[in-house]
C-alpha cells in the first residue's frame, strides 16, 4: 500500500523529537522541552537517567541498553521497568550485537521478551542498528522483535560508526514485520527529502535530533545522502 504523502505536519505527529546526548545537563533538557512544545511535536526521546520529567503534555520515549546494546538481558529489563516507573509511554531497547552477529535468534528473542515484560502496557521498539548488518540479519531481528512482541523495530541508535537510517533497510524491514510492527527511522535524518524518502520506503516513525530545522526547510529539494552520515 502507497503511503499517504508526508506533509510537515505528518512528519511532526510521527516524529520522536530526540534528545540524546551524554552530556545534556537539567538546563539543556528544560530548554528542549520547551522547544519541543513550541514545534508541535507529540512525543520527546530523551536519556533514562533524565527521567522523570515534567510531561507538559508530550510522551515519554526513552532508551534501554543505549547505545551499544552489549547490556545483560535482565539489565535491559530493570532499566526499563525503571523508566516505567519514572513515566516513560515509550521504550527503545537496543538489541545485544553479538547475539545478531552470531545468528542466534532465540537469544535476541529472548532478551526482547525480557524487556517486553518488563514494560508490559507500553510501546516497546528494538533498536537493531540496521547500518551494521546483513538484510539477513535484519529479517532476523525483524521476525525475533515480533516474536517477542515489540511493537516497531527501529533502524539506528544514532551513535554508531556505521550509519544511520536508510531507505534500503527500512523497506527490508517494512518488507519483513510492516503492516503488523511499526518501523521506525533514526539516525542522520537531517532534511525532509530523506524523511519522504524514508516514509514512502515504509518508515512508520521518526527518531530525529534535527526536527526543527528539519520542518523549517520543508521545501527544500536537497537531499542528504542515504543513511545522512
Ligand atoms: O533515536 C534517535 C537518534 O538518536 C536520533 O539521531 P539523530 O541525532 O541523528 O537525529
Amino acid at each position: 500500500m502507497t503511503p499517504q504523502a508526508l506533509t510537515p505536519e505528518h512528519f511532526l505527529a510521527n516524529a520522536d523529537h530526540t534528545l540524546l546526548a551524554p552530556p545534556t545537563t537539567a538546563a539543556e533538557l528544560e530548554a528542549f522541552l520547551v522547544d519541543a512544545v513550541a514545534l508541535g511535536v507529540k512525543r520527546v526521546c530523551v536519556s533514562p537517567s533524565l527521567l522523570p520529567v515534567d510531561k507538559r503534555g508530550l510522551e515519554i520515549v526513552t532508551v534501554v541498553g543505549f547505545p551499544s546494546g552489549v547490556h545483560k538481558a535482565e539489565v535491559k529489563a530493570f532499566e526499563a521497568a525503571q523508566a516505567v516507573r519514572d513515566g516513560a509511554d515509550e521504550v527503545d531497547m537496543v538489541v545485544n550485537p553479538g547475539l545478531v552477529h552470531a545468528g542466534d535468534w532465540a537469544g535476541v528473542e529472548a532478551e526482547v521478551r525480557a524487556v517486553r515484560e518488563a514494560s508490559s502496557g507500553k510501546v516497546l521498539k528494538v533498536i537493531i542498528e540496521s547500518a551494521s548488518l546483513t538484510d539477513e540479519q535484519i529479517v532476523g531481528c525483524c521476525r525475533a522483535s515480533e516474536a517477542a512482541g515489540a511493537d516497531f523495530v527501529k533502524t539506528s541508535t544514532g551513535f554508531n560508526a556505521a550509519g544511520g537510517a536508510s531507505v534500503h533497510a527500512v523497506k527490508v524491514m517494512a518488507d519483513t514485520v510492516g503492516g503488523r510492527l511499526g518501523v521506525k527511522a533514526s539516525g542522520g535524518i537531517r532534511d525532509a527529502e530523506t524523511a519522504r524518502q524514508l516514509w514512502a520506503a515504509g518508515a512508520t516513525r521518526f527518531g530525529v535530533s534535527a526536527t526543527g530545522a528539519i520542518v523549517a526547510g520543508w521545501g527544500s529539494t536537497e537531499t542528504a545522502a542515504d543513511g545522512g552520515y
